[in-house]
């Protein structure tokens, strides 16, 4: 059986340390026509912050997965599909390929190994939270990202790889690059999709595009033209 992710065209990404727009609801977001959930984001995470929105998603009849920031935070329910934890492998300190993982396994003793995949990031825009953080190296261009992409995909046997543009709409080629490196591992794309355009572009470069910051920026009706786009180029 292959990985739900193989049929994903369109993610939301919800952080629960941002709100939504005025009037809308998680049920809301939740019907906006993507295919999948991941509650996450860097910074400013709490259990209390994420057990909320899980709660609230969980209700609906959307593919759900937890996605751990920097503070690890993760909130372990019955009613999530899984757990998707970043490795950054342009990561300047360690800490974001292995360091974090260990110190997770070393505290956390409810983990379900059954629902726990990793995604493979390349961090590529040095402005965003996640670049400094993790202190990317940001400075690629498409043949280190397609060079990452093959060894995410075969030394490190990686089912998903991430070209993760965070707030920012990335290059397209670079994007392409990545993806013509990849034979098996699922494209993920985020970063500054904002319409049906975007979207499309990015869709045609990438398995599956994300969509974090619209949903709380300009909402759901937003959200669904994504929606559409994704899928048109799909
Ligand atoms: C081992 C565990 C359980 C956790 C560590 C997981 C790692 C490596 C986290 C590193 C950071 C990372 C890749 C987080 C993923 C989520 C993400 C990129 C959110 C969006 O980031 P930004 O857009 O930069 O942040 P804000 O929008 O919150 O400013
Ligand atoms: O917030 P945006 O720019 O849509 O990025 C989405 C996602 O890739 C962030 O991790
Ligand atoms: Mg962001």
């Amino acid at each position: 059986m292959s990985a739900p992710w193989t049929e994903w065209d369109h993610i939301v990404k919800i952080d629960p340390d941002k709100s939504l727009v005025d009037g809308e609801s998680y049920e809301d977001v939740c019907r906006t026509g993507t295919d999948a959930i991941e509650v996450g984001g860097t910074t400013g995470m709490t259990e209390e912050k994420m057990q909320a929105v899980v709660d609230a998603c969980s209700e609906h009849d959307v593919p759900l997965y937890i996605e751990p920031g920097v503070d690890a935070t993760v909130v372990h329910t019955d009613s999530l599909d899984g757990y998707l934890i970043p490795i950054v492998f342009n990561a300047g300190d360690v800490s974001w390929m292995t360091g974090a993982h260990k110190e997770w396994v070393r505290i956390d003793d409810g983990i379900d190994w059954a629902r726990t995949n990793t995604e493979a990031y390349i961090v590529l825009n040095p402005d965003s939270s996640v670049a400094t953080y993790t202190q990317a190296n940001c400075d690629l261009d498409a043949e280190d990202v397609a060079a990452y992409a093959t060894i995410a995909e075969r030394m490190f046997g990686q089912e998903i790889v991430y070209v993760e543009y965070s707030g920012t709409f990335g290059d397209p080629e670079i994007v392409a690059a990545a993806g013509d490196a990849l034979d098996e591992a699922t494209l993920f794309y985020g970063g500054g999709i904002h319409d049906y355009d975007s979207a499309h572009e990015m869709g045609e470069r990438a398995d599956t595009v994300v969509v974090g910051d619209l949903v709380h920026d300009e909402g759901v009706d937003a959200v669904r033209e994504t929606v559409r786009g994704a899928t048109d180029a799909n």
